[in-house]
C-alpha cells in the first residue's frame, strides 16, 4: 500500500547550526495511529513542522498523498490537519466562526453539515455560539481539533495533545482520537506518555537526538514484553556454559556468577523446570533465582539514554 505520508532522508539544521534532524525516513500508513515517542528536544515538533510545511527541511523529501510538500505545497497541505501544542484561539470569536474560518483558509466552500458533524463528534455543538474564552481547557483543545478537521484532511497531527492535562481530560482526548480513527482519519501523535502510546497506537516510533531509533507494530512491542529472563545466581563462578546445556538460550553474565535464560512467558512450556534440573545435573550449584521482564519503558529508556537535551 502506498503510504499516505512518506518522509525520506530529512535533515534539518537550524540557523544557529544546530542539527535537529539527522536524516529521518518514515512511512505513515493510511488509517493508522502512529505514536512518536521521544524525550524533550528529540526533534518531534521539528519533524511534524516539516511534514506540515511550516518549517523547511535542509535536505530530503516529504510527500503527502503523493504530493511533494515543497513543489506541490497547497495540495499536500490541504490533506493535513495540525493540532498544535499551544492553545492559540481568538478569545472573542465564537466556536462556529473559529472553525468555519479555518475551513475558509483552505479555500473550501462553506459546508454547514460538515461543521455540525465535527462539532457534534467533538461534543462542541452545544457550545457553537460561545466565545472561545468562555470554554474550559478541555473544550479549547477540542476546538483546536475541530479547526484542524474543518477542511476535511486525511491526516491529523496531534502534537502532545494531553501534555499537562488532568486524567479525566486525557481520557476524553483518547476517546476523541479513537472516534476519529474509526472515521478513517490517519493520526500521528507525539507524546511523552508511554501509557498513551500503548493505549492509542497501531505503531510506535521512538525518536531521540534527531534520529528515528525504532518504528514497530505495537503488538510486536507487546510481544516483546512477553520475553522474560530467568537469572540464576551460581554459588561458584562458571568458566563457560556446559555443553550439556547447549540446547537452551543461555548467556553467562556478571563475570560468570550468573546464568541468564531467555524465554517467552506466554508459551505453555517455558522450559524452566527442565533447565533447573539440567543445571543441577551439570553440577552447577544455584544460590538464588529471579526473573526480569523488559517493558516498553525499558526499551524507551534504553534507546534514549542520555538523549534529553
Ligand atoms: N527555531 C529553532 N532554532 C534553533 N533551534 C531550534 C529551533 N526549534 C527547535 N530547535 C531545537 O531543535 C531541537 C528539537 O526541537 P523540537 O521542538 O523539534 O523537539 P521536540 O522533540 O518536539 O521536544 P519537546 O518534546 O520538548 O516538544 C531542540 O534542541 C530545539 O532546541
Amino acid at each position: 500500500m502506498t503510504p499516505i505520508v512518506s518522509v525520506k532522508d530529512v535533515q534539518k539544521t537550524y540557523d544557529g547550526g544546530f542539527e535537529a534532524l539527522k536524516g529521518v525516513s518514515l512511512d505513515i500508513r493510511d488509517g493508522e495511529v502512529l505514536a512518536l515517542l521521544g524525550p524533550n528536544g528529540a526533534g518531534k515538533t521539528t519533524l511534524i513542522s516539516i511534514i506540515c510545511g511550516i518549517a523547511t527541511a535542509t535536505s530530503g523529501q516529504v510527500k503527502v498523498g503523493g504530493h511533494d510538500t515543497v513543489d506541490d505545497y497547497r495540495a499536500a497541505r490541504s490533506l493535513i490537519g495540525l493540532v498544535p501544542q499551544e492553545i492559540n484561539l481568538e478569545p472573542f470569536e465564537t466556536v462556529m466562526n473559529t472553525v468555519t474560518f479555518s475551513r475558509g483558509l483552505f479555500g473550501k466552500p462553506r459546508d454547514d453539515a460538515h461543521m455540525e458533524r465535527i462539532l457534534r463528534q467533538l461534543s462542541l455543538w452545544d457550545k457553537k455560539d460561545a466565545q472561545t474564552k468562555e470554554l474550559s481547557g478541555g473544550m479549547k483543545r477540542r476546538v483546536l481539533i475541530a479547526k484542524a478537521l474543518a477542511h476535511e484532511p486525511k491526516v491529523l497531527f496531534l502534537d502532545e495533545p494531553t501534555a499537562g492535562v488532568d486524567v479525566e481530560l486525557r481520557r476524553d482526548m483518547w476517546e476523541t482520537m479513537k472516534d476519529l480513527k474509526s472515521h478513517g482519519v490517519t493520526i500521528i501523535l507525539t507524546t511523552h506518555y508511554i501509557e498513551e502510546a500503548e493505549l492509542m497506537a497501531d505503531r510506535i516510533g521512538i525518536i531521540a537526538k534527531g534520529e528515528i531509533k525504532l518504528v514497530r507494530e505495537k503488538e510486536a512491542l507487546m510481544a516483546e514484553l512477553g520475553k522474560k529472563q530467568l537469572v540464576v545466581e551460581l554459588s561458584e563462578r562458571a568458566n563457560g556454559i556446559p555443553e550439556s546445556l547447549g540446547k537452551y538460550d543461555l548467556t553467562l553474565s556478571d563475570g560468570g556468577s550468573e546464568i541468564v535464560y531467555h524465554y517467552d512467558s506466554r508459551k505453555d512450556r517455558t522450559g524452566i523446570t527442565r533447565l533447573l534440573n539440567d543445571l543441577q545435573a551439570a553440577g552447577l550449584q544455584m544460590s538464588d533465582v529471579r526473573t526480569e521482564q523488559s517493558s516498553l519503558e525499558d526499551i524507551f529508556v534504553d534507546l534514549t539514554k542520555g538523549d534529553a537535551r
